[in-house]
């Protein structure tokens, strides 16, 4: 039987109202939510968005294209503020996976010595994937930084890896399991400097701190809004290209990446549209981009600036109280500011158990192989309280070993 916690209310700061705590702009599930960092939950405006979109296709039908024609375009204001780019910089569409295979037709040209593609050995599968593929037509290596603790990568290692036979790489902004954040900036530098381009996964990053992708120079970058942008499973992700790299023709191409103005001329001459509005290829999802549309109101309202205070905040608390408390547990995401994301990663054998029986109590983290259990405390909608309580429910399950008794009962962790 499923015994929910009471999710508590929180102020955050001191007796005041915190800017960046506001659980009134979203439906929560019951509970204490502590997975925004793989599916972030429905703010009310995205639910408003949706319908509306809903009530635009029974009263318009085909109609309808007069206002979703340009809706994508229309975001990136939004979704540009979220990474620091310029508005022509970045478009909503496609998947991470799709985005950087797009990415990758276009920016990956292996040339005489250089043609290697790097990642690291702690990313995410898609994106291996992605590059396998590439690396395997075009013959060249896929090198990817080790790592010595298996849950973090080395700054040394990192810079070993980024010689003169590198003709890209491919970076996760904070790395998926252990929750460690890499230094942007630096690594842009370090890139550019080389001659190697340098692109962002920021999956784990992009709603939950600020970016400054433009100004650093970043070459390109992906993204999902499903996590801390809250905008709906599935919904359409973010892809970014410098300005210094528009004109070029897309790799991949389709009608959606073409100019607006000629679209619909039809013919089978493509003429890219301005910016990184020509990486999208067909018709874009409008319902999903509407999630994306009401979502990106929320930051409207809250500045990255408070939600990253806040989210520190809550995860040096998380940290804190995990050290006192729960001595048999890893924190395996590092503890300085600058080298921590969103969530904090606890490694313990019975991890699996552990996430499964926290579910059952109405807490709801995640697993991720072989040992992690991850905790995202989002400041938008988590509190202090909530935080403590995951700690003290944690303390109860190891002190009764009543987590072995659960089995698992789906295949979604
Ligand atoms: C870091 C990272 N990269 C890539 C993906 C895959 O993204 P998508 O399913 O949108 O292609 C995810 C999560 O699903 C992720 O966390
Ligand atoms: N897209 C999903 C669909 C189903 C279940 C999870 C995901 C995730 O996004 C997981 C996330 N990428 C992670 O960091 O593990």
């Amino acid at each position: 039987m499923t015994q929910q916690v009471q999710a508590a209310t929180g102020t955050g700061g001191e007796g005041g109202k915190d800017v960046a705590y506001r659980p009134d702009l979203f439906e929560l599930p019951p509970g204490i939510y502590l997975d925004g960092n793989s599916l972030g939950p429905l703010p009310r405006a995205a639910r408003a968005a949706v319908l509306r979109r809903l009530d635009d296709w029974a009263r318009d039908a085909v109609s309808g294209w007069d206002s979703w024609f340009g809706l994508a375009e229309s975001l990136s204001p939004g979704v540009a503020r979220l990474v620091g780019a310029l508005p022509h910089e970045v478009i909503a569409t496609g998947s991470i996976t799709a985005n950087l295979h797009s990415l990758l037709a276009t920016l990956y040209q292996p040339e005489g010595r250089r043609r290697a593609l790097v990642a690291t050995s702690l990313d995410f599968p898609s994106d291996i994937y992605a590059l396998q593929s590439w690396a395997e037509r075009a013959g060249a290596e896929l090198r990817l930084v080790g790592s010595r603790d298996g849950v973090t990568v080395a700054d040394e290692d990192l810079a070993a890896v980024l010689d003169e036979e590198v003709a890209l790489a491919l970076l996760p902004t904070v790395l998926y399991r252990s929750g460690q954040l890499l230094d942007v900036p630096r690594w842009t530098e370090y890139g550019r400097a080389r001659g190697v381009l340098l692109g962002w996964d920021a999956a784990h990053s992009v709603g939950c701190l600020p970016h400054e992708l433009h100004a650093v120079g970043a070459d390109f970058a992906v993204w999902c809004h499903y996590k801390y942008v809250n905008a709906g499973p599935g919904a359409p992700g973010g892809l970014f290209l410098h300005e210094r790299h528009h004109g070029l023709t897309p790799g991949l191409r389709g009608w959606w990446g073409n100019d607006k103005g000629t679209q619909f001329e039809m013919t089978h001459e493509f003429r890219a549209a301005r910016g990184a509005a020509a990486y999208q290829l067909g018709t874009p999802p409008i319902l999903a981009l509407a999630g994306l549309e009401g979502a990106l109101t929320v930051f409207d309202q809250v500045p990255l600036s408070e939600i990253r205070r806040r989210s520190l905040e809550l995860t040096d608390q998380l940290i804190a109280r995990v050290g006192a408390e729960l001595p048999e547990m890893k924190v395996v995401t590092p503890r300085e500011h600058a080298r921590r994301g969103g969530h904090v990663s606890l490694a313990h054998p019975e991890a699996h158990a552990l996430s499964l029986a926290l579910r059952t109590r109405g807490i709801v983290p995640d697993f991720r192989q072989p040992d992690i259990l991850r905790l995202a405390p989002v400041a938008l909608y988590n509190t202090a309280q909530e935080v403590d309580e995951v700690v003290r429910t944690l303390r109860g399950l190891l002190d009764s070993g009543e987590h072995r008794q659960v089995t698992a009962r789906s295949q979604v962790t």
